[in-house]
């Protein structure tokens, strides 16, 4: 890659530690590079004894097995990886868990949608495709991301926990396993209950709050582009909906139930956020906000403004239908 991590200013490191990144203004091989330095930066080089070109093949192993999609490619992966890791930086949290969790949540950030074909869990189970066959119906995506994460690891070249002892291996691999696993959203109330039930008696020495934790860490980096400035976030939704509208356009020529807020016909760009925002979104980062309170200004106002500005979006819609009826 022509940008060594060395070339890399004070400034951009610091700025890469924000919610308010840019991903649009960087090519993937500075991606690439900006994705090390975040290895680089939390000491996970020298602390888990990473080598340099090993975490370089690894990255560029995983740059591979994303697909060319409109949403869930290798600037999705790098949009969840930076948001985990300017979360780890707010919260503070490298003084709250032990690092080898942190490596847990940045790797799996790295790997979690990894060779993700565009096509949801939904689709995959009405189409009975390969990957619902092999997993039974059960969080298809998400299992093939996992096992596509460790049939990398599982190469010497490109296996950066090949210097970690045999139990940090299986700690780390239980950890991954469990983070991938956690974004399919149709877990989404299971997890936010679990993890609004320990909130009032949160012990960060407990295993099973931080694991609820870790989950809840990933799930928001995971939806969080509306945290993310307008000007960064509104392209994320126009590639969002392409990507479901092939779904939605595949399901109807393949006689396939199709999702409704998939289908071009009856969703617009408001009418898919404002539910969102209010019934997933909010609810979600309130309750980690609870937890970090210093949140509640880093990402919780800039969805306020998101909200105001598709509610806005959804009157003027509004207006113009009447306007043409009338
Ligand atoms: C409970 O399961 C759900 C709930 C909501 C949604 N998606 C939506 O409501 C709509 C389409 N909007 C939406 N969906 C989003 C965003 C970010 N990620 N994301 C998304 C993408 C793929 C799968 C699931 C989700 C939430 C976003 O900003 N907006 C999808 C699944």
């Amino acid at each position: 890659f022509h940008m060594s991590s060395l070339e890399v200013s004070e400034e951009v490191r610091q700025y890469l530690k924000t919610p308010t990144f840019d991903n649009w203004q960087w090519e993937d091989s500075e991606i690439m590079v900006l994705l090390q330095v975040m290895y680089t930066d939390l000491d996970f080089i020298s602390t888990f004894n990473i080598e340099l070109d090993v975490l370089q093949y690894f990255l560029y192993e995983v740059y591979k097995r994303y697909n060319n999609i409109p949403f869930h490619n290798f600037k999705h992966c790098f949009c969840v990886t930076q948001m985990m890791y300017g979360l780890i930086w707010l919260t503070d949290l490298r003084a709250k868990i032990d690092s080898i969790d942190l490596l847990i949540m940045l790797t799996s950030a790295v790997c979690h949608d990894l060779d993700h074909t565009g096509y949801n869990n939904a689709y995959q189970i009405n189409a009975r495709t390969e990957l619902a066959l092999r997993y039974n119906d059960i969080s298809p995506l998400e299992n093939h991301h996992c096992a596509v994460a460790f049939e990398i690891l599982e190469k010497t070249e490109s296996n950066i926990f090949r210097n970690l002892t045999t139990d940090q291996y299986k700690r780390i691999r239980e950890g991954i396993i469990k983070c991938i696993l956690a974004t399919d959203m149709s877990r989404h109330t299971e997890i936010l209950n679990r993890f609004k039930a320990i909130l009032p008696v949160f012990d960060f020495s407990n295993k099973d709050h931080r694991d609820v934790l870790m989950m809840i860490m990933i799930k928001v980096s995971d939806i969080s582009n509306e945290a993310r400035p307008m000007e960064v976030a509104e392209p994320w939704l126009d590639c969002l909906l392409q990507e479901f509208f092939n779904q939605s356009d595949m399901e109807k020529l393949e006689g396939l139930p199709v999702t409704p807020f998939m289908d071009r016909d009856k969703v617009t760009k408001p009418s898919s956020q404002t539910g969102f925002i209010r019934f997933v979104l909010f609810p979600l980062f309130i309750e980690l906000a609870n937890l970090f309170p210093c949140l509640e200004h880093h990402i919780i106002d800039p969805v306020k403004k998101a909200l105001d500005y598709y509610t806005e979006m959804e009157k003027a819609l509004e207006r113009e239908k009447q306007n043409r009826t009338q």
